[in-house]
């Protein structure tokens, strides 16, 4: 078994990145991030940490905005204007999320697709699917480049997703497609989900309850990508996948911590910095 250790991968790719901001800034270009964090989930509160690490590792201006639990929808959309016009900032993401008093759609349709780094504004998913991405959602990103690292091929592979989300399931299952993989989405309301999902020969599980999958779901020297970011029983960081179950059956699989995390926010920088090279080539 071989793990897919994404945060070795992102140490690795943090290096061509750093040159790129470097070449940035001597045009006089400084890359520009900014994240809107509404209330204080502490889960959130931990992602926009990492966030902002890599970011100023890397030489990127992060810039966090944070609101109180009750701002209103209104503050937030003038908020998302504001950030929508701002000439420093190449992309912005509203952490999600957001309290039930705001209209999470509303929200998402206020934000530029041009600076939509998450990629979840309608024009965004429309261009994703239709193959054109505009920019690329994050996590789904991240899995790419991580697998692209490990020279794993999806041609022809039979990929299936468990969870069907727009933050997750369904950007991945989209640029898989584009890889030429055969992708199945699975969700709740999938019947005999341990049928289909041993049949694949890539297995990415994104549904959010720990140890979910035990070793009866995954086929023998499966790749499983496990985007889980749960707590087991103790409170311990674990992801959707039971990792110990599974791991003399599979060929290769990603921890939690230090698998897919990591490379999401690889994934989220390196579209900042792309974002940047496009306004510094005018
Ligand atoms: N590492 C990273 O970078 C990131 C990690 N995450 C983590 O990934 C997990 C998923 O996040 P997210 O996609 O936002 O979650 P959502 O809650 O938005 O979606 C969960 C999906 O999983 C499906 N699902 C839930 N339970 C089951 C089940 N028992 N069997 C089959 N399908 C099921 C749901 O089905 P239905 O649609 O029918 O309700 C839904 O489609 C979470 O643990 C989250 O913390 C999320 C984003 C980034
Ligand atoms: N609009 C929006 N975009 C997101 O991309 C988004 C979001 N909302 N809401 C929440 C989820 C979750 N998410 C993670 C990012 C990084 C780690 C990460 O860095 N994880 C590390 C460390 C985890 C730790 O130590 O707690 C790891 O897995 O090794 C985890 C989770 C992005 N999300
Ligand atoms: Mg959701």
């Amino acid at each position: 078994m071989k793990l897919l250790e994404g945060k070795k991968v992102a140490q690795a790719l943090d290096e061509t990145m750093t040159k790129r901001v470097e070449e940035l800034k001597a045009k006089g270009v400084t890359p520009g991030l900014a994240v809107i964090l509404v209330g204080d989930n502490s889960a959130s509160a931990v992602y926009v940490r990492n966030k902002k690490r890599r970011a100023e590792k890397l030489g990127i201006n992060f810039q966090l905005i944070h609101f109180e639990q009750d701002v209103t929808e209104k503050e937030l959309l003038t908020k998302i204007d504001e950030l929508n016009h701002d000439k420093n900032i190449d992309g912005f993401i509203v952490q999600l999320p957001v309290p039930d008093h705001i209209d999470e759609d509303k929200v998402i349709e206020a934000i530029d697709p041009r600076k939509d780094v998450d990629g979840f504004t309608p024009i965004s998913v429309g261009n994703l699917w239709i193959g054109t991405p505009l920019t690329k959602p994050a996590t789904a990103s991240g899995i790419l480049m991580m697998l692209d690292h490990y020279k794993v091929d999806l041609d022809g592979k039979n990929v299936v997703i468990v969870g069907r989300s727009n933050i997750v399931g369904k950007p991945t299952a989209a640029l898989m497609l584009d890889r030429n993989a055969t992708v199945t989405i699975t969700h709740s309301h999938t019947k005999n989900l341990k049928e289909i999902t041993s049949k694949a020969d890539v297995l990415v599980v994104a549904i959010g309850q720990a140890k979910f999958i035990k070793k009866d779901y995954v086929k023998d020297q499966a790749i499983v990508v496990d985007v889980g970011m749960d707590r087991d029983e103790n409170g311990k960081l674990c992801g959707d996948v039971d990792f110990d179950d599974v791991s003399d059956k599979v060929s290769m699989i990603t921890p939690v911590p230090g698998g897919v995390g990591p490379m999401t926010i690889t994934a989220l920088v390196d579209q900042v910095i792309e974002l940047a090279e496009g306004r510094a080539n005018g």
